[in-house]
């Protein structure tokens, strides 16, 4: 609400999902606070414009005396809205002299019994931009705020955040249809008071602004520690591999922090004749805010979308857990172009990245499965968007997509070598060999490739090695159910997966652990049974091979990539081992995991041996 933008000329939509009033309350007062925070914000140039990373950031202090007691004055006023928003959060309910600020919290009245995933549709106008008294301590007009509750009902699929968006479009459409729509998640914040302006700057460029359709920004995160842990921000992905797809003018849509021209969101072909900013204009609306909101209500109920194109043609397309892929993909497949924006100043936008292994394999399991669902249906970009698309964009888009089809090969590598060399059986030339030489250059070249480009990318080089065993957990666990889920679908053996929500909140101990970079297991779930069985395997193929090998004559020659690999996998998997054995706090890998993995890895080296 605070961009540096005219307000007149903005709206803000927040869509609930879990329909719930205590989000109604708090973005109530939210909007009670914004009158004092947004001519705070712009009159002192603040930032952040998240008056909750600003007043977190322990620099966050203006010079001046006036100044710094006005800011204290706001600080206040903030901590006391956040104290009343979470004495309601634990009380669990809203309170009928609450109740009576606004007429919205009717909306949840008893007869209306609502529930998550059974209500009607609710749309409040919190804010009207439009009315005489929608202006804040300075008298300057506020931003239109409006709060959308799409209607649930157990007999109607929802689509998860894809209905949600696609409802979110109809209901701005009808109130504001703005040309430009900025879309955020929930677990993020804006960073840069001059975003929208920037962004619009690619879309009114008088050459080619008339083809953009969306402009992306990376996924940043606030939360990313120093050698960051769990991979959540690959700096040589952001920097090198999204800026090329950008390059082909394919940036990949990722879900959030993207603004796009509502006409190619829609499902608009592109077309040299129209001429793309005449539909920049502002709606003006004669209806009242009543009037706007049965509308609206009309727009995101159950039933609008049958037998209609949306999810299909028209909006985000369903039935994919990665929606904003296969969206970015169709919306350039229908001629449009799409910018890759990393501004060199900050990040644009910042989000909560993944603070525990569990929630970020879980994450990644919903992507490498969305992804390669989009690879094998008829949206696969060597076929729909041949001659659409680039072939370097195509490849570029299978790169991700087939992150699932990676799992096998790696468990190969991860599983077969280490038994092998417990048995004595060479996979690879002997190091003595002329052919030695292939395999060890492509190992080396890609290994020193790697970490050169995450060097000159800002990472550390401990980063980097975080990097390589993440990718290794994911390639062994997630993606390995991500391929089963995906084919079993395929063959009609099993049901749709959904959107597996990512975990936002955890316990203080996680978060420090999260914070001193220890990684976190702390549960006995299938995931981590594979990942210490595999830990177990490599660690019984070095142990045993080097006791069986090290006496032998050319032994350690005959198995050397073998040793090597398996010394690589180990080394990667340290953490896995101190989990194991060492720790005793609650992130650790419980007794039982131990047991498993130490049993399955025995069995499979005896299996071997038979
Ligand atoms: O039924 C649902 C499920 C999710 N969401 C929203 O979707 C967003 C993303 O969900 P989150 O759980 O934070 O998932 P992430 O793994 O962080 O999401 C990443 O990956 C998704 C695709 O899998 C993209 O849509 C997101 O933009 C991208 O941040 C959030 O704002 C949710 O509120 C809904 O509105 N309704
Ligand atoms: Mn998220």
């Amino acid at each position: 609400m605070s961009y540096n933008y005219p307000t007149r000329k903005l709206a803000v939509y927040l869509s609930d999902d879990g329909c719930s009033e205590l989000t109604f309350y708090a973005l109530h007062q939210a909007s009670q606070f914004a009158k004092h925070w947004i001519p705070f914000c712009k009159r002192h140039n603040i930032e952040p414009r998240s008056p909750d990373a600003y007043f977190d950031k322990p620099t966050a202090r203006p010079s001046g005396q006036d100044l710094l007691e006005l800011c204290f004055y706001v600080k206040k006023l903030y901590e006391e809205m956040k104290s009343r928003i979470e004495t309601m959060a634990e009380k669990g309910s809203v309170p009928p002299e609450t109740r009576s600020q606004h007429k919205g919290f009717l909306q949840w009245s008893h007869h209306n019994n609502v529930t998550k995933r059974n209500h009607q549709s609710i749309v409040e106008i919190v804010i009207d931009g439009r009315e005489e008294d929608a202006v804040d301590e300075d008298g300057d007009r506020l931003p239109t705020l409006v709060y959308v509750a799409r209607e649930k009902r157990p007999q109607f699929h929802h689509n998860f955040k894809a209905g949600a968006m696609n409802a979110l479009i109809r209901a701005s459409t009808e109130m504001s249809n703005g040309a430009v729509i900025l879309n955020l998640d929930c677990d993020m914040f804006s960073n840069d008071p001059d975003a929208i302006r920037d962004a619009l700057c690619f879309f009114l460029d008088e050459q080619s602004g008339h083809r953009i359709a969306f402009v992306q920004h990376p996924q940043q995160y606030f939360n990313v520690t120093k050698n960051d842990l769990y991979g959540n921000s690959p700096l040589q992905t952001d920097k090198v591999e999204l800026a090329g797809m950008g390059g082909y003018g394919a940036a990949l849509y990722i879900g959030t922090g993207c603004f796009h021209r509502r006409e190619a969101l829609c499902g608009n072909k592109y077309s040299s004749k129209v001429d793309g900013q005449g539909s920049m204009n502002w709606k003006s609306n004669d209806k009242t805010a009543n009037e706007l909101e049965e509308a609206s209500k009309v727009l995101v109920s159950c039933s609008y979308e049958e037998g209609t194109q949306w999810g299909k043609e028209i909006g985000l397309v369903y039935g994919c857990p990665v929606e904003d892929v296969v969206t970015g993909m169709k919306i350039q497949c229908n001629g449009w172009k799409s910018i890759y924006y990393r501004p060199q100043k900050e990040a644009a936008f910042l989000g909560v990245a993944p603070n525990t292994l569990e929630i970020s394999l879980i994450q990644h399991k919903r992507w490498a499965e969305g992804l390669f669902q989009i690879f094998l249906s008829s949206y696969c970009p060597l076929v729909y968007g041949h001659k659409r698309l680039p072939l370097g964009a195509q490849l570029g888009y299978c790169t991700y997509l087939l992150w699932a089809a990676t799992a096998f090969p790696t468990l190969c590598y991860l599983v077969l070598a280490p038994l092998c060399l417990l048995q004595g059986i060479p996979l690879f030339p002997q190091v003595s060999s002329p052919w030695f030489i292939p395999f060890a250059y492509v190992y080396g070249a890609r290994t020193i490739y790697s970490l050169v480009e995450g060097l000159m990318c800002g990472y550390t080089v401990k980063g980097w090695w975080n990097l390589q065993r993440v990718v290794l957990l994911r390639r062994s666990s997630s993606y390995v159910f991500s391929f089963v889920d995906t084919v079993a679908k395929q063959l009609g053996l099993s049901k749709a997966s959904g959107f597996a929500v990512t975990a936002k909140v955890v316990t203080e101990d996680v978060r420090r652990r999260y914070e001193e970079e220890v990684m976190e297991f702390g549960s006995s779930s299938t995931t981590f049974i594979i990942v210490a069985t595999v830990a177990m395997v490599n660690l019984f193929g070095l142990v045993g091979g080097i006791g069986k090998w090290w006496w032998v004559d050319g032994g350690m020659s005959l198995m050397g990539l073998q040793f090597g690999l398996c010394s690589v996998v180990v080394g990667l998997n340290l953490p896995v081992y101190v989990a194991l054995f060492f720790r005793r706090d609650d992130g650790c890998l419980p007794v039982d995991v131990m047991f498993k993995a130490v049993g399955l890895a025995s069995l499979a080296a005896c299996l071997m041996a038979i």
